[in-house]
């Protein structure tokens, strides 16, 4: 925990780099001044489902984004929870320990950004403009950081309940409880809440800007953001959904160019290819799948691969592969051959790794947005796409970070299915039993090192 706030105005070690100026190991850096963003609202409405996954999102798309959650600070500060009584408005004693622990925590907010951090999301109910007015004072007074609060307002009983049952009946407070009790002390709890919430409002807290999200998103309402990250949250907070539903993605079935170990291009499927183009289309067939949409890249393997898939059909550029540019369609053994300087480049740094003419992973994840904001606003969609174009989509899903992201595991002939659940996702690995070749090349101890199976040159036969 933090034990001093300094109050300077330029964070120490901030500066502003722009995407091309960066160092191989870095990500780009395109935020140039620090935000804030301060959770508003009672109990219950969805307040930390929100900040973990806007957070997620930030960081995939490179704003190094971090969740100060205030209930952890308060664990941290007092004995075990014993029951509601700890949140009434006439404790004074628990008041001045809550008081406390949302100024420590804000205090680490401010350190981190002042360390080089982007984006902090300080996730509290902060109901009172007292607690707004303090953070109000301590980020942007003091620090002269960005602030922009996110009220979320929730009328409808049976969200709230299922938000209750989902997550909070299991939170460490109530470690000794039985569901009931736990689900009576919480509603208790959020009735002190009640007495003293103060929603935002344009009038009273006029040179605020904030945004609210009535039950989660029937209806928006943006006020007085700044600047293109507060847009970027606005936007994306105004895109997702929390409505139940399954996506599946899968590479297409293995290519006639998958069986020669060249990457890139555009060749037919192999014949065992074929054969899990038909696998897909019974699994997908047998799992009866409510209002199922179908996306393929613009590439002959990923369209094949859905011949027989019997739901509506889009094709997107954007689910293309990664461009290789001078090495389409080489193998990685003529890759090393020819270019060993970029071969061993990429090993080094794959994310940020541009090919010659063609694209880096980074520039795939750029590519890759719109999709991911189309697939948030979706239900049920399988995505048939590629190795590369999948790690990023996945990395996304699962919060992975930019050097884990271009070795994630997407084999050939297997469905993976993500389920959303609580404030992550669920992962199924579906394999379907057609044989494929083994195209992923994990990290070599030495760069520039080609494992054995990739060295391809004088085998005839590679079935
Ligand atoms: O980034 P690496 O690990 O090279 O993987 C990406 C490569 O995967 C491949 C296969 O080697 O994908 P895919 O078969 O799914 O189209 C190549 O086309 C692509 O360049």
């Amino acid at each position: 925990m933090a034990d001093s706030i300094q109050n300077n105005h330029q964070p120490a070690g901030w500066k502003f780099l722009n995407k091309e100026t960066y160092e191989i190991g870095e990500r780009a850096n395109y935020v140039n001044s620090p935000h804030v963003i301060a959770m508003v609202g009672l109990p219950a409405r969805g307040k930390t489902y929100i900040s973990k996954k806007l957070s997620r999102y930030l960081n995939w798309i490179g704003i190094n984004t971090k969740v100060f959650n205030l209930g952890e600070y308060r664990r941290h500060a007092t004995a075990a929870y014993k029951s509601h009584d700890f949140f009434r408005q006439d404790n004074t004693e628990a008041m001045a320990i809550r008081q406390q622990c949302a100024v420590e925590a804000l205090q680490d907010v401010c350190q981190w950004l002042e360390k080089g951090g982007e984006v902090a999301v300080f996730d509290a109910t902060n109901s009172t403009k007292d607690r707004r007015n303090v953070i109000q004072n301590i980020v942007v007074d003091r620090m002269g950081f960005k602030l922009f609060f996110v009220e979320s307002i929730c009328d409808d009983p049976s969200i709230i309940e299922q938000n209750i049952m989902e997550v909070k009946v299991s939170s460490p407070d109530y470690t000794n409880m039985n569901k009931d009790a736990a689900l009576t002390d919480f509603l208790k709890r959020i009735e002190h809440y009640q007495e003293r919430y103060q929603p935002l409002d344009e009038e009273q807290e006029k040179n605020v800007a904030f945004m609210k999200i009535y039950n989660t998103g029937e209806k928006v309402v943006v006020h007085k953001h700044e600047g293109h990250v507060q847009a970027r949250i606005v936007y994306y907070l105004m895109n997702i959904h929390i409505t139940p539903r399954t996506i599946y993605l899968t590479r297409h079935g293995e290519s006639e160019q998958n069986l020669q170990g060249r990457i890139g291009g555009d060749s037919n499927l192999s014949a065992r290819g074929v054969q899990y183009a038909n696998a897909l289309a019974n699994y997908i067939k047998a799992q009866n799948i409510e209002g199922l949409r179908v996306w393929t890249s613009w590439l002959k393997r990923t369209i094949q691969t859905v011949a027989g898939v019997p739901a509506p059909q889009e094709r997107w550029k954007a689910l293309n592969e990664i461009d290789a540019g001078i090495c389409e369609e080489m193998t990685y053994e003529e890759i090393k051959e020819k270019y060993p300087e970029d071969f061993k480049a990429r090993d080094q740094n794959k994310f940020a790794y541009r090919y010659p003419r063609g694209e880096s992973y980074e520039d795939l994840v750029a590519r890759l947005e719109p999709v991911i904001m189309e697939l948030e606003r979706q239900g049920n969609v399988l995505v048939v796409s590629h190795q590369a174009v999948l790690r990023c989509l996945l990395a996304y899903f699962l919060d992975n970070s930019a050097d884990e992201l271009p070795y994630l595991r997407v084999p050939l002939h297997t469905v993976i299915k993500l389920t959303p659940v609580a404030y992550g996702c669920r992962v199924e690995h579906i394999k379907l039993p057609i044989d494929a070749v083994d195209t992923h090349r994990g990290k070599p101890k030495n760069p520039g090192e080609l494992e054995e199976k990739f060295i391809l040159k004088g085998r005839k036969n590679l079935l």
